[in-house]
């Protein structure tokens, strides 16, 4: 059985097993919000919007409507739409990338208060000096988070409780 999950580690693991579902060749993101009382109320990751296959991930096509830049619904702006609380007022959001400039702006507006960041690898980026600057200006804290343990192993075979048994089905009983 591995150690348990402390609080923090378990917010940025969940971003990055978020980020997992994002069908993204370059850059899956995840992202989750957490309330005052560390309970997570939204959870989110990059994709396309609903409803369409339509679009496409490319980034490098000389026309900028058949990148995916325009269409893109960002981990951030889904684990918002996706948020279970009545408004988003003093939380946390945990994000595997720093948020871009339009994130910012829905975080700041929300009352988000901190924002919790694994990687800053678009630190160059304009959208990435505008949002440090939004949060500066705007007094939301910022800060680079890496758990304690970078790798965690997910098996589900652990719910059963004895790893020298056979793996199982979650409806097959001892007998
Ligand atoms: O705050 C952000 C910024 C970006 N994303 C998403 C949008 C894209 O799917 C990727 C970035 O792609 P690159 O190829 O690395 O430019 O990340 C996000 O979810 N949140």
């Amino acid at each position: 059985m591995s150690e348990p999950l402390e609080t923090e580690d378990f917010f940025m693991h969940l971003c990055s097993l978020a980020a997992k579902r994002s069908n993204d060749p370059v850059t899956r993101v995840g992202s989750v919000i957490v309330n005052e009382d560390n309970i997570i109320v939204g959870v989110g990751h990059n994709e396309m919007p609903k409803n369409s296959n339509k679009f496409s991930w490319e980034k490098d096509n000389p026309n900028p409507l058949e990148n995916k830049g325009p269409y893109v619904c960002h981990a951030e702006l889904n684990a918002i739409v996706n948020k279970n609380a009545a408004n988003l007022k003093n939380c946390r959001i945990y994000v595997s990338m720093f948020p871009c400039n339009e994130c910012a702006k829905l975080i700041i507006q929300l009352g988000i208060t901190e924002v919790i960041y694994y990687s800053d690898k678009r630190a160059n980026k304009d959208y990435t000096k505008a949002s440090k600057r939004m949060f500066r200006e705007t007094g939301v804290k910022v800060r680079q988070f890496s758990p304690k343990n970078e790798k965690i192993s997910i098996d589900c075979d652990e719910i059963n409780g004895d790893k020298s048994r056979k793996r199982r089905r979650p409806d097959e009983s001892d007998s």
